[in-house]
């Protein structure tokens, strides 16, 4: 499997061996991984068993603890935790691109993976289209490209450099560029925790829009409660590199009493006290994981 990181190959042992060696710069860190890793026919992932460490992080510096996720076909599942629970860890371990951590488990993904990070990871000297299509090959590239910017509302914009485009809009083309391969999974760690929150909104049902038609499974990394219930079909909660919580989003409505008790839920497998009236608090306490 080779996941597609927004157009960007992961940097392999191959890229390390051209850094000079100087005796005074610490050689990279590279795990030890033995992992067994299988491609699924379905577009399924199934993950058994997953250990992540770091080194000789806090204790036996393990973040992930024998984790054990299965996201069907097509299935939208976010990924909430407090800081340093193992979000992301586990999400690189998907996308085939941890090679500074050590660990076991099996890991089952489909052929096609793409990956959308917070940042846009556009390539400052290609214009819009060439960071679409970066490495497609085929007469229909282009139009396939363009057709993708369409899709995020980019149309017209094909020749512009990432630049000149605003952060909302650069996201929208690393959308694009995750898209264009038709990928059966779609990985995407906090992908609009950059942007304001009018423009997240608007991100939120464009991201709905595009897994309608694309059909991909979805694996969000998120700090927001509400961005996951609003978007995902599943949400798991991760503590301590272990599932704490793995529960179906029935209710998307924020005014339906459902939204209001998984909301709840959520917070509370997060460690989110409740808002005693009366009491000052911040936005982000309540609206974000710890
Ligand atoms: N390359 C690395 N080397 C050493 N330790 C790491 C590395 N990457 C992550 N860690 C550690 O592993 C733990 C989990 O990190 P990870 O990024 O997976 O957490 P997270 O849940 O995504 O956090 P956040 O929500 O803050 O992004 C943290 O304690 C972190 O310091």
């Amino acid at each position: 499997m080779a996941a597609h990181a927004g157009g960007l190959t992961a940097p392999g042992p191959t890229e390390d061996a051209r850094v000079p060696a100087r005796s005074d710069v610490p050689a990279p860190a590279h795990g030890v991984l033995a992992d067994e890793r299988v491609t699924t026919q379905d577009g399924s992932v199934v993950v058994r068993d997953l250990v992540r460490a770091y080194g000789l992080g806090e204790g036996d510096g393990r973040v992930l603890r024998g984790l054990d996720l299965t996201i069907a076909a097509g299935e939208f599942v976010a990924i909430l935790g407090r800081s340093g629970s193992g979000k992301s860890t586990l999400l690189r371990a998907l996308a085939g691109l941890d090679h500074d951590v050590h660990g076991t488990g099996t890991i089952a993904v489909p052929e096609r993976v793409s990956v959308v990070f917070q940042d846009s990871r556009l390539l400052p000297w290609a214009r819009v289209l060439d960071n679409v299509t970066l490495g497609l090959r085929g007469a229909g590239a282009r139009e396939l490209g363009a057709e993708r910017l369409a899709e995020v509302g980019l149309a017209g914009r094909e020749r512009a450099w990432p630049t000149e485009l605003s952060g909302g809009e650069q996201q929208r083309v690393s959308l694009a560029r995750s898209l264009v391969r038709e990928p059966q999974l779609l990985l995407a760690d906090e992908p609009f925790g950059a942007l304001d929150a009018l423009t997240r909104t608007r991100m939120h049902a464009l991201l709905r829009d595009l897994c309608a038609r694309h059909l991909p499974a979805v694996l969000l990394v998120t700090h927001d409660v509400d961005e996951a219930i609003v978007l995902a079909d599943r949400v798991v909660v991760l503590d301590e590199g272990r599932i704490a919580l793995d529960t179906p989003v029935a209710h998307r409505d924020p005014g339906d009493p459902g939204y209001v008790a998984l909301r709840r839920e959520l917070l509370d497998a997060l460690g989110v006290p409740p808002v005693v009236p009366g009491r000052p608090t911040t936005s982000a306490t309540d609206r974000s994981t710890p």
